[in-house]
């Protein structure tokens, strides 16, 4: 068992997810067994400073990487750390807290693998992909709902980021063990609902995935072709690709299910398997409650890969 607290790192652009899917993995391995971690409070200027100099919250500069990197070693060693805190209501700072890490600590963020030691310091990595057209509902909704901004202002926020976005958001993603893009069936034709929203898993080879190779095999898989495992390359490099449609029945998400609780039973009592109705179950950051298969299956594969890293739970 490991005597420190395993790291999971859940990295991507503003509005891409990053909340919505700490909450579903906190549920399951226990509110009080995890902090979280949003390095939003690691902005080096307040709105108002950010505006007058012209910089960007996505732009590393913006943000007290250093700091980031030095919380994370002393996180990893069960140390506590005294966190600032960024109020996105005020848009200000709020005098800092004392965090003590629990058995598992998520920290979510825009920029958390940005430098090495920052990366070398969690023990799982998932980067959040969604498309951008996607990404931009999102943040609408959420920005409009919960941070006071009108639908024009999160338009050309979002435009004037653009760069910076490029620039050091999405090369991040090349550090992550799991690269997730949740994306609407029909993509394109503006009119998706967001609990119908399939998933598209990118696994690499830099932590031991579940052994899916069944799914492979046509004959021995009652997973028709809404589960599937495919070989592809992701940013050139070889990766296993898990896709996993909101049109997937209960028998073949109950099948995949098997697969990662025959390693961690713990993981049974999230599964549908169990007959646990409320399987991925997750209030949004607008409120609303999100279930779907898809992102029942995410939450779990990430938390299976939690709980390999801690070696409990069996
Ligand atoms: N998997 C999902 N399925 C459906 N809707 C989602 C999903 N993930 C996020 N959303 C929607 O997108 C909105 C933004 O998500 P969330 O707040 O989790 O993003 P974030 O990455 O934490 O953002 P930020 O870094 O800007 O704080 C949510 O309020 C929710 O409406
Ligand atoms: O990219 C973001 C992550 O949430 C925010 O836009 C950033 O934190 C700045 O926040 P605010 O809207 O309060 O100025």
């Amino acid at each position: 068992m490991a005597s420190r607290p395993i790291i999971l790192g859940i990295v991507g652009d503003s509005a891409a997810g990053k909340t919505t899917l700490t909450r579903g993995i906190a549920q399951i391995l226990g509110e009080d067994q995890v902090t979280t971690i949003c390095t939003d409070d690691y902005h080096r200027y307040d709105r108002q400073q950010r505006k007058e100099i012209g910089i960007s919250a996505v732009h590393p500069d913006c943000n007290y990487i250093d700091i980031i990197q030095q919380h994370l070693g002393l996180l990893r060693t069960g140390q506590p750390i005294l966190k600032p805190i960024y109020n996105h209501d005020t848009g200000k700072f709020d005098p800092p807290e004392y965090i003590f890490p629990r058995r598992f600590v998520i920290v979510e963020g825009l920029l958390g693998y940005y430098t090495r030691a920052a990366r070398d310091s969690y023990d799982v990595k998932v980067y959040l992909a969604p498309p951008e057209s996607l990404r931009a509902h999102w943040k609408i909704k959420r920005d409009t709902r919960k941070r006071g901004y009108t639908d024009e202002q999160v338009l050309a926020q979002l435009k004037q980021r653009e760069p910076d976005s490029e620039a050091f958001i999405r090369p991040q993603r090349q550090w992550a063990d799991v690269v997730v893009t949740f994306y609407p069936p029909n993509d394109g034709n503006g009119d998706q609902d967001d609990l119908l929203l399939n998933v598209r898993l990118v696994l690499r080879p830099t932590i031991p995935h579940p052994d899916f190779t069944h799914l492979l095999d046509d004959k021995n898989s009652h997973l028709g072709d809404a589960i599937r495992l495919e070989l592809d390359r992701d940013m050139g490099k070889p990766v296993d690709v898990l896709g996993i449609d909101s049109r997937a029945n209960a028998q073949q998400v109950q099948e995949l299910e098997r697969t990662l609780c025959n390693e961690i039973p713990y993981l049974g009592q999230f599964c549908s398997l169990e007959g646990n109705e409320d399987i991925g179950k997750v209030v949004g950051t607008t409120g609303e409650i999100l279930q779907s298969y898809p992102l029942a299956l995410t939450q779990l594969l990430i938390t299976y890969h939690m709980l390999k890293a801690a070696n409990i739970y069996k």
